[in-house]
């Protein structure tokens, strides 16, 4: 949605009787927000834009009932979405949420405090195992437990979770998911299944499935590009997700291991679906059944890398590349890349909860028991 079209959905005044009991911000102050929203210079990003269309119409017209509209009709479906998100939010209190936001928009460009303003590098908070960054309209997702490879513990899971949520809303064009050190990462930490009691093994999996499949479920529905920056090993999980990034580029010195039945475990991350598509079933087999462990190269002639860099140069020439992606038209390259997925999302969503099930039993098995305890003794490095 254009800033022009966000300012436009504001124009027409419908006048609605109300009592002061019941209306903390008058009609007048209403239509004068509609007024301010057209005298801000700066675009205030879609997400906004979107909040201020459904407030618009929940004050106006009360709880959306007007049909979905569909799959295919992205800008119409994102301001149904919105709308319908409000769900019996009064009219009141939707006159009163979107005179406030009107104001803090305006607060914001008066003291020069929109997002945009700035080109540096912005740190979001509240994390603790990854690192995400927002610059140049890209959003950098960093896993960050380099002491122990970058291995993705339960926190991590519900972290990626969180912060692909925002940057899926945020205003930059494309996000990257990367890791802090030797390693992309070491896949699934594996201490996620030490120290349970026997009693509590079931519960065990069946919450791992579940945070596992929403885990999954973000980066099938994830809104724009995402784009894997490869800095070196990748191993399991990471790997597989590699199939639902858009772009992966790698550092000639990374190398891609998926060791499932090393592990008495099975694919996940949409791979027994993707994989076969993207390489052929001889090659994915070699893979998901045998752990065959790909160089860059391979990966690359395999089609799961997009391209391959010398590690020396690895992180000039990628960066420079993804800032140039990042000026492109953000709504333009949300669009085409829903187009390119969204025949396969459905398929996806429904792969990736059978591989959640499977897993959820393979948990439990002596052969997967068996391989955690020998990693923990040393036995069996990859
Ligand atoms: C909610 C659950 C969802 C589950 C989804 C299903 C996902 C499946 C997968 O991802 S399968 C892949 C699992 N990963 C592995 O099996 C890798 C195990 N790690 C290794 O084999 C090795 O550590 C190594 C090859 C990655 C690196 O070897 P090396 O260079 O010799 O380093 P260290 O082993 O000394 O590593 C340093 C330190 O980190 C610990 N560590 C590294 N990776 C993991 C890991 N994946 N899980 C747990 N711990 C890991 C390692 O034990 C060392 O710890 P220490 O210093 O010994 O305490």
């Amino acid at each position: 949605m254009e800033f022009r079209q966000a300012q436009a959905v504001c124009i027409p005044a419908v006048h609605l009787h109300m009592t002061t009991a019941t209306m903390p911000v008058s009609q007048k102050d209403f239509e004068k927000a509609q007024e301010q929203l057209k005298l801000l210079k700066k675009d205030p990003g879609n997400e906004t834009k979107l909040k201020l269309y459904a407030l618009f119409k929940q004050a106006t017209e009360g709880p959306c009932n007007s049909p979905k509209p569909g799959m295919l009709d992205f800008v119409k479906k994102a301001k149904w979405d919105a709308w319908n998100s409000l769900g019996n939010l009064s009219q009141d209190n939707a006159r009163q949420k979107y005179t406030e936001l009107v104001s803090s928009l305006i607060s914001a460009e008066s003291a020069g405090q929109t997002k945009d303003a700035s080109p540096e590098e912005s740190r979001h908070d509240d994390y603790e195992t990854i690192i995400v960054t927002t610059k140049n309209n890209i959003t950098k997702i960093m896993f960050n437990r380099p002491e122990r490879k970058n291995a993705i513990n339960h926190q991590m899971y519900r972290e990626i979770i969180k912060a692909l949520q925002e940057a899926g809303k945020d205003d930059s064009t494309i996000a990257v998911i990367t890791g802090n050190g030797e390693y992309y990462t070491s896949g699934n930490d594996l201490n996620n299944f030490a120290n349970v009691q026997p009693n509590d093994m079931e519960k065990m999996a069946k919450d791992g499935a579940e945070l596992l499949k929403e885990f999954v479920s973000c980066f099938i529905d994830f809104p724009k590009p995402l784009i894997a920056v490869v800095n070196g090993p990748a191993i399991g999980i990471s790997v597989t997700l590699l199939g639902l990034c858009d772009i992966v580029y790698a550092s000639d010195r990374a190398t891609f291991h998926t060791p499932f039945s090393q592990l008495g475990q099975s694919p996940e991350g949409c791979s027994s679906y993707l994989f076969p598509k993207i390489m052929g079933l001889a090659k994915a087999n070699e893979m998901l059944l045998f752990n065959k462990k790909l160089t860059a190269a391979e990966a690359c002639a395999w089609g799961l890398v997009t391209e391959v860099f010398p590690d020396g140069t690895f992180q000039k020439e990628v960066w420079e590349r993804l800032k140039a992606y990042a000026s492109l038209p953000k709504n333009s390259l949300a669009v085409s890349k829903q187009l390119l997925r969204s025949m396969e999302k459905e398929k996806l969503h429904a792969v990736n909860s059978q591989e959640c099930e499977v897993l959820k039993e393979r948990w439990l098995s002596d052969e997967c028991l068996n391989a955690i305890v020998s990693f923990f003794q040393r036995k069996s490095k990859l």
